[in-house]
C-alpha cells in the first residue's frame, strides 16, 4: 500500500496552507451537540447552549430536508457568527454531506471560505476508506489558503458503512486533520443488513440463554450489547492513531435510562464523548463522560503512592504498578479538564 513518507506526511497539501498540526488541541469533547441550523428558533438558542456545551454541531446532512440543505448551510454560517468559539473554548463544528452528494462541494467551501476561522472540525458522513480522507483533506487546504487562514480545520469521520468499518484502522491514519471517529449506527447498520430499527442501545432480540434445566424450568436469557465490537474496535483504531472514539446518537430520545447505559458503556470502553440530540441528552453526557468523584481521588491516590510512575503499591488491597499509574494518568488529566470547564465537578473532586 502506498504511504506518504513521515515528513511528507506532515507537508501542507496547498501552497498557503496552514502547516498540519502535529499535536491536537487538548479539549474536553464529552458531549456533541447537534443543531439543526436552518430552524431560526433552535438557532437562536446557540448564544445561550454553547457555554453549557463542550461542542456545538450545525448539522448540514442526514435529518435535514433536501429542500432546506441551503438555509440549513447559511445557518451553519450564522451560527459561526453567533458566539466567540475560538475565544470561549466551546467547539464549533459542521458535518457536511456525503462526498458523493450535490451538497458537499457547496458545504466545504462555503464554511472554509465564510467561517472558516470559527470552524474547529468538519464531521465527516459515510467516510468508506482513506481516500475519502485523502480527497477532502487536499479540497479543505486549497479552501484554507484562498481564506488566508492560519489554523488547520481537524476532520471527524464517522463510522458507518461496512467498507469504512473494515478500513477503521486506515481512516484514523489517513491525514493529520484527523482529530476522532464517531459511531454510525443508524446507517451503519443499514448498510450490514443488521434486522434493527433502533439507532444505538440493545434489542430484545440480541440475548444469550443459559443451558436447559432437569427439571425444563424457564431458562434464564440476558441481552447482549449489539456494539461492543464495533466500538472496542473503533476505539482501538482512535487510539492508535492518536485520535479519540466517541459513540455518535442515541435515537430513542424519551429515553433517559437506556441512553445513559449506552452513553457509559462507551464510556467504560474508551470513548471520549457521544452526541447529544436533544438538550435532555446533555446532561447525561455531561455526567457519564466526566470522570467519577472517587474515581478521581482514588487515582489521584495513585499517583502520589508511585510519583514517578513506576513500581508497585497496595492501595485497599489493590496491586497498582506502572499500568495502573497510567491509567490513573487518564482519569486524572481528564478531570483536570473537566474541573477547568465545571466548577460543580471541580468542587466535587477536590472536596
Ligand atoms: C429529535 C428532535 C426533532 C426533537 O425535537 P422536538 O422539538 O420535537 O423536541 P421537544 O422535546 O418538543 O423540544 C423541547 C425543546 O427543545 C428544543 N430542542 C429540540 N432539539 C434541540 C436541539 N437539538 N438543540 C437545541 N434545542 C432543541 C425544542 O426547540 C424545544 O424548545 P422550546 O421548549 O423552546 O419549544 C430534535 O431534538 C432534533 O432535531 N434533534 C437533532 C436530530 C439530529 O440531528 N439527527 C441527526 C443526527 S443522528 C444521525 O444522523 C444518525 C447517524 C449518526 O448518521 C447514523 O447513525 O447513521
Ligand atoms: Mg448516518
Amino acid at each position: 500500500m502506498s504511504q506518504k513518507t513521515p515528513r511528507n506526511f506532515f507537508k501542507p497539501l496547498a501552497i498557503g496552507a496552514p502547516e498540519p498540526m502535529r499535536d491536537l488541541p487538548v479539549k474536553i469533547e464529552r458531549m456533541i451537540h447537534f443543531v439543526p441550523p436552518h430552524l431560526d428558533k433552535v438557532r437562536a438558542k446557540v448564544p445561550d447552549m454553547a457555554p453549557k456545551v463542550d461542542v456545538i454541531l450545525a448539522n448540514l446532512e442526514d435529518a435535514i430536508p433536501a429542500d432546506a440543505k441551503d438555509a440549513a448551510r447559511a445557518g451553519a454560517i450564522e451560527m459561526a457568527n453567533m458566539y466567540d468559539w475560538q475565544g470561549k473554548g466551546t467547539g464549533f463544528w459542521s458535518r457536511v454531506n456525503p462526498l458523493n452528494s450535490p451538497w458537499f462541494q457547496d458545504d466545504v467551501s462555503e464554511l472554509v471560505l465564510k467561517a472558516g476561522h470559527q470552524l474547529d472540525v468538519i464531521m465527516l458522513p459515510k467516510v468508506e476508506g482513506p481516500w475519502d480522507i485523502h480527497f477532502a483533506d487536499q479540497y479543505v487546504a486549497q479552501l484554507e489558503a484562498k481564506a488566508g487562514l492560519t489554523r488547520p480545520i481537524l476532520f471527524h469521520a464517522i463510522l458507518e458503512t461496512a467498507q469504512g468499518m473494515s478500513l477503521v484502522e486506515e481512516i484514523a491514519l489517513a491525514s493529520p486533520r484527523m482529530q476522532g471517529i464517531s459511531l454510525g449506527p443508524a446507517d451503519l447498520a443499514a448498510d450490514r443488513k443488521m434486522k434493527t430499527t433502533r439507532v444505538g442501545g440493545g434489542h430484545p432480540f440480541y440475548r444469550v440463554l443459559e443451558d436447559p434445566h432437569a427439571d425444563g424450568s424457564e431458562r434464564a436469557s440476558v441481552q447482549q450489547d449489539l456494539w461492543h465490537y464495533t466500538i472496542a474496535r473503533m476505539v482501538d483504531a482512535c487510539r492508535m492513531a492518536g485520535i479519540n472514539a466517541f459513540y455518535g446518537p442515541f435515537g430513542d430520545i424519551s429515553d433517559l435510562d437506556a441512553c445513559e447505559q449506552q452513553f457509559r458503556n462507551a464510556f467504560l470502553l474508551g470513548c471520549a464523548g457521544a452526541w447529544s440530540l436533544h438538550p435532555n441528552q446533555i446532561d447525561i453526557a455531561k455526567r457519564v463522560f466526566s470522570p467519577d468523584p472517587d474515581e478521581v481521588k482514588f487515582a489521584r491516590r495513585i499517583l502520589e503512592a508511585m510519583p514517578d510512575g513506576t513500581g508497585v503499591a497496595m492501595l485497599d488491597g489493590k496491586m497498582q504498578d506502572d499500568a495502573t499509574w497510567k491509567q490513573a494518568k487518564v482519569i486524572a488529566d481528564l478531570a483536570d479538564l473537566v474541573a477547568a470547564k465545571d466548577p460543580d465537578l471541580a468542587a466535587a473532586y477536590n472536596n
